[in-house]
């Protein structure tokens, strides 16, 4: 198995850690922020663009790649690397919670789950052993088990139905996962249950798997409830091994995040939001459509080391987005993702000089967080 996680370094009195996890396509320095490219590709921007700004993994989903183009047709391109030219690391979501989120569930069986297409209303049936099919098919580095995702605000008893659930089909999805070029990862559940969550991870730690992911969080619960169920979940998971939390963050929740000892995150929202016209800065964050923006030509963000920053101004920017002009949201994207990514590239490096505290306090009072 070429998969190999070495822990490098604790940071101080905190649970934050820098890692290295070694893949088939390369080496991931963790903590790492995944930009999402869900439907094989990182919106608007292109490969050598990723590169550019250093990302090191990139995160696919099996539910939209399945329903369009298909996963045979990816298989037959040679699989996602090649057919997006993306010859780094690569990350698949397993369709669970984009089942649950997107899909129009028909019914929910131990079997697998019925759903219909939310782009034309197809009846589809995925059921572990599928998604553990496709995935394999897609041949993305680190695949994800097939888990039931209860919806939030979910009752107790649904929530341990469904984490008892998610336990079996992992079993069925490591039964299914023959290529051992592939790590697959275990997602914990359990809501916002304490005792919950550590069933949950005492039955998915029974199974020795390359790395274990937090799921059902940042599905829609307040901020602290999210931060609750950190300051005790990553610690339910092996210190050696990964932890990944998933549909995280903006960058409060990342170096939240990290100081709670989580080594790999994946959110749409920084891509997301870039589309809107919302732009991070090191003094918080702007939304460029703003007119007091309309003559100001100075870069989107004073500190930040960018080509977008280094070549364009916020006026120049501005007009681009107002107007729906495509390089608007490519400018925007890239410097958020750069942003982003040279923020956890600071952070790896405040851990290893033992000053992750005072590098986030820095942080936090000049983006306006504390
Ligand atoms: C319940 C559950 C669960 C997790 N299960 C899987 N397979 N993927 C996820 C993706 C997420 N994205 C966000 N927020 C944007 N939360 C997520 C949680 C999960
Ligand atoms: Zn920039």
């Amino acid at each position: 198995m070429s998969f190999e996680y070495k822990l490098k370094k604790n940071c101080c009195d905190t649970k934050a850690r820098v890692g290295e996890l070694s893949t088939p396509h390369g080496k991931i320095d963790t903590p790492i922020f995944m930009p999402v490219g869900t439907k094989a590709t990182v919106k608007s921007m292109s490969p050598e663009e990723l590169e550019e700004i250093k990302s090191q993994i990139i995160l696919s989903n099996t539910y939209h790649l399945y329903l369009r183009p298909g996963h045979e047709l990816i298989e037959e391109a040679g699989g996602l690397h090649e057919f997006m030219n993306w010859e780094h690391p690569i990350l698949t979501d397993s369709g669970g919670f984009q089942v649950f989120s997107l899909g129009d569930l028909n019914e929910i069986t131990e079997k697998g789950v019925t759903f219909q297409s939310h782009l034309d209303g197809s009846k589809h049936f995925i059921s572990p052993e599928k998604s553990i099919e496709i995935q394999m098919s897609l041949g993305a580095d680190i695949i994800m088990a097939f888990d039931e995702c209860a919806p939030y605000p979910a009752k107790r008893d649904y929530v341990k139905n469904s984490l008892e659930r998610t336990t079996r089909w992992l079993e069925r999805c490591i039964a299914a996962h023959t290529r051992d070029d592939q790590a697959l990862f275990g997602i914990m559940q359990g809501g916002m249950y304490r005792d919950l969550r550590e069933e949950s991870a005492q039955q998915i730690t029974q199974f020795d798997l390359p790395g274990y992911a937090i799921g059902g969080l940042s599905v829609g619960e307040p901020k602290e409830e999210m931060l609750e169920v950190l300051d005790y979940a990553p610690d339910l998971l092996p210190e050696d091994k990964p932890r990944y939390l998933m549909g995280v963050g903006t960058p409060f929740d990342l170096f939240e995040g990290v100081m709670r000892g989580v080594d790999m995150f994946d959110c749409v929202f920084p891509t997301r939001i870039a589309r809107n016209g919302a732009v991070f800065t090191s003094h918080g964050r702007i939304t460029i459509r703003n007119a007091k923006f309309k003559k100001d030509f100075t870069p989107l963000d004073h500190e930040c080391d960018c080509y977008v920053c280094n070549n364009y101004t916020r006026g120049y920017i501005r007009h681009l987005i107002k107007r729906n002009e495509i390089l608007g949201l490519r400018l925007t994207t890239y410097h958020n993702l750069y942003f982003l990514l040279d923020m956890m590239e600071k952070i790896r490096q405040a851990i290893k000089e033992d000053r992750f505290l005072e590098y986030r306090a820095q942080f936090y009072k000049k983006y306006g967080l504390e």
